[in-house]
């Protein structure tokens, strides 16, 4: 250490911390292991601890109570044990970053005893005394400050009793490496955010990050905001969405530790691959990871064999493959009808005017034989109760019919269809059989004739096993004619644009007889059949977060609403990111505002890019119908983005392919070739696969993103980044309608570091807005000529001032 190294003291303390993070380390690992031991063997001797005494009925209850003390003091011992696990994970964790900020903080007040002087880091520590904090969590609430402030200003944080006002006299921030010390910056010193601007200059790596150290004021105040029951949280492409809701999960787990576990929240993601790409974060920040799904999936539980559930990529693919602009309009124009959230209410009105004689029932039959007639059901329903509400009314009905099902049941035991399978029973149900002969006979003198008993025995499990089928369709209120009685509804209902509704509920009607279900029919169907069914409500959820929130229609955010009425709502999104023609949800604030009315919402706007450099930003942002006026890139400098004009896609691809060889060379890991549709996707992996080395095709089957180049689709690199992109067609032909804007934005701003375009023939007229100097363009013929740059990159100097 050198004397006049001004970081001389912090240094010091730093090593002391660490050193006290590895001593203790030391400590509990061994620790841990003879915990472990500890519990295998209470496990192994579980029952030789206990004596087992069962003669009298106080020797049965000492024997329970007995039993009840031992298994007490094994899961004490397993609960020491994960305690002891996860104090050891957390010390590991410092000891890779055992502090990243620092603030001193004077309480309005001014005693000294007032004076706080507060390390920040990814969880406390306190020393072997129990009482002194050398590490205070960054999710106390003292720690907001390291977020919000600057030295000098005025300064406050909330606390459980209150708001705690008073002046930050110091901020630091702490560069570490595998936990050594690297070097350190003070804000009062350094312009910008060092630490941030080191962070976005590295190369992703395929896996979302934690932004713990670098929280933004906006986004600090989006994870802390815990006031409303909704928060909405919208911002730009690459402004932190999901990195803070991701933050906010972890901050919610801290704040409500005692009573909201990781398991109560659940994250609705947009495809599985993104699932994938940010399920190590909650792990990383100490948590445990929450529950994840697509809306898809979870329409596919729902629906199981009953219908296939459309893909919302196939109908998006297929109105960015119409040509037909007329039908493309309609199209748009029926799915925004099938968007809107008052249908929900108005299907609520058509179920309770719903009566014995406006039902479609449907009987049923076996083996082409009417067991209990259509009108039969219909009577069966019309003797229920009419006062009772309607799920209860089929409740009442169900066990009716379940009873009636019961006597045919002895009926069909003689039934010719019995006769003939009792000649193919397996062997299965003839040892099943033969068991129950035996159980039968037990204990009585008189022996029957064991074939006849037997026989009689084989026809009850036939007939019982092909009832049981009938029995759980009957449970399930197939006794309805579900699908008749949606389209019903469709039907009874004038809409302001009644041809398009009525030719859209036709091929509704279609699609379900043939077990297809549309996507935007999906949650409206799935919501009448919870309203006939009851009880479908999800109260065990507590915290649902949504992200890419503008690819869901405002219907569907209701309905996800209902089917968690106990939970608060975290929902994220971009609605110029919007690629879904059922999109609509967040432009319409109104959409969000009526979900839990306005009063209980609350709005955190970001409005700064962080994923890409400026020129990236700079770029991507004029794409935009509305010039992006309002979005603002951190300002990291790189390269301007590139576009390579080409005579044909045969020199496209071969400019793609020398260029992902030339970035990889210049050391970037991630490099995305983003085509418009999986069409586009195969076509362009096909050409250009023998060029690459090691390139992946990312299709909807893929559930991880490669480390290495890849071809993707436009639509399922959303939501995350790669190093460098290249646009495999960015001309018109590919990004030409108003409907595909959204879909070149999305694409051009996955790109971190470096953006690169290929067009043969006229540009997108998206591309033709941006002004010229916002980007470079070269000939394809001559790439790779070191001469031929037409446009000498930015300087790649810093704009903040490090101190280290
Ligand atoms: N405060 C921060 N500190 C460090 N990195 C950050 C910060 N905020 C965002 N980033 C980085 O910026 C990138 C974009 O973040 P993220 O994916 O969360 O943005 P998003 O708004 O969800 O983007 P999109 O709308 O495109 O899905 C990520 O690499 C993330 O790590």
């Amino acid at each position: 250490m050198h004397p006049t190294d001004p970081w001389a003291a912090e240094r010091s303390r730093f090593e002391d911390v660490r050193r006290l993070i590895v001593d203790r380390l030391e400590r509990l690992e061994p620790l841990a292991g003879e915990e472990r031991d500890l519990v295998v063997d209470l496990r192994k001797q579980f029952w030789d601890d206990v004596t087992l005494n069962f003669g009298s009925y106080d020797e049965a209850l000492e024997t329970a109570a007995n039993v009840t003390q031992q298994a007490r003091l094994v899961s004490e011992r397993e609960r020491a044990h994960r305690a002891l696990v996860r104090q050891i994970a957390g010390l590991k964790r410092l000891r890779e970053a055992p502090y990243f900020g620092f603030v001193a903080f004077r309480e309005e007040g001014g005693s000294p005893a007032a004076e706080h002087s507060v390390y920040i880091g990814s969880s406390t520590l306190l020393g072997d005394d129990g009482e002194t904090l050398f590490v205070t969590d960054w999710r106390a609430p003292i720690a907001s400050l390291y977020y919000d402030h600057q030295p000098g200003e005025e300064a406050a944080y909330e606390s459980p009793d209150g708001l705690v006002r008073g002046e930050m006299t110091r901020k630091l921030q702490f560069l570490t490496e595998r936990g050594n010390w690297v070097g350190a910056f003070d804000s009062g010193v350094t312009i910008g955010d060092a630490l941030l601007g080191r962070m976005l200059a590295t190369n992703s790596d395929a896996r979302m990050k934690t932004i713990v150290s670098t929280i933004q004021k906006e986004q600090n105040a989006a994870i802390r905001n815990d006031d409303k029951r909704l928060l909405v949280v919208h911002g730009p492409a690459g402004s932190g969405k999901t990195s803070a809701a991701l933050q906010r999960v972890a901050y919610l787990l801290y704040k409500h530790r005692d009573t909201l576990k990781s398991e109560q929240m659940l994250l609705f993601s947009p495809n599985p691959m993104f699932m994938s790409y940010v399920d190590t974060v909650l792990p990383e920040l100490g948590e445990e990871p929450i529950g994840q799904t697509t809306f898809l999936q979870y329409l596919e539980h729902r629906f199981g064999r009953e219908f296939e559930v459309e893909q919302p990529f196939d109908a998006l693919e297929a109105l960015l493959g119409e040509t037909d602009e007329e039908a493309a309009a309609r199209t748009e124009r029926t799915v925004r009808a099938k968007s809107d959230p008052a249908l929900l209410v108005e299907l609520d009105d058509f179920v309770k005017r719903l009566a014995a004689e406006t039902i479609p029932f449907r009987g049923i039959r076996l083996n082409g034989k009417t067991l209990v007639s259509r009108d039969a059901v219909r009577a069966v329903f019309a003797s229920t109760d009419e006062r009772l509400k309607l799920p209860d009314r089929l409740f009442a009905a169900k066990k009716l019919l379940l009873r009636k099902l019961s006597e045919c049941e002895v009926a069909e035991r003689d039934a010719d269809w019995v006769t003939a399978e009792l000649e193919t029973v397996d062997a299965d149900l003839l040892r099943l059989a033969y068991k129950e002969v035996r159980k039968r006979q037990r204990g009585r003198d008189a022996v029957f004739n064991e074939n006849t008993l037997e026989e009689r025995i084989l026809r009850e499990l036939i007939a019982k096993e092909r009832f049981e089928t009938l029995r759980r369709r009957v449970k399930r209120l197939r006794f309805i004619d579900m699908p008749e009685l949606y389209v019903a509804f469709l039907r009874s209902r004038r809409s302001s644009d009644d041809l398009v509704w009525s030719g859209a509920t036709e091929r509704t009607a279609e699609s379900l007889k043939s077990k297809r279900m549309p996507y935007d029919d999906a949650a409206l169907y799935l919501h009448l059949r919870d309203a006939l069914e009851g009880g479908r409500e999800r109260r065990d959820v507590r915290h649902v977060l949504i992200d890419e929130a503008q690819d869901y229609s405002p219907l569907q955010l209701e309905y996800i609403k209902r089917l968690f009425p106990v939970a608060r709502m975290t929902i994220v999104g971009d609605f110029r990111q919007a690629i879904f023609p059922f999109a609509a949800a967040l432009h319409e604030n109104d959409a969000m505002l009526r979900l839990y009315g306005e009063a209980d919402t609350a709005f955190v706007p970001f409005s700064r890019c962080y994923r890409s450099t400026r020129e990236i930003v700079g770029f991507a942002k004029r794409l935009l119908a509305d010039g992006g006026s309002d979005i603002v890139p951190f300002d990291r400098p790189g390269e301007r983005p590139v576009l390579v004009r080409a005579d044909d896609q045969d020199a496209v691809y071969a400019a793609v392919a020398k260029d992902v060889r030339r970035l990889q060379e210049e050391g970037y890991g991630t490099i995305a070739v983003v085509a418009k549709t999986a069409a586009d996707g195969a076509a362009a992996f096909e050409r250009l696969q023998p060029l690459v080395d090691e390139l992946a095709l990312v299709t909807r089957e893929t559930s991880r993103f490669p480390k290495g180049p890849c071809v993707v689709p436009s639509y399922l690199a959303k939501g995350v980044e790669f190093d460098a992109v290249l646009i495999a067609d960015a001309s018109e032909r590919a990004y030409g309608k108003e409907r595909e804007r959204k879909l070149f934005y999305t694409a051009c701003t996955r790109a971190m570091h470096r953006l690169r375009l290929y067009a043969a023939g006229p540009l997108s007229p998206f591309l033709r807005q941006v002004e010229p100097d916002a980007y470079v363009v070269e000939e394809a013929e001559i790439i790779g000529n070191e001469s031929s740059a037409t446009a000498a990159p930015e300087s790649a100097s810093v704009s903040y001032r490090e101190e280290t």
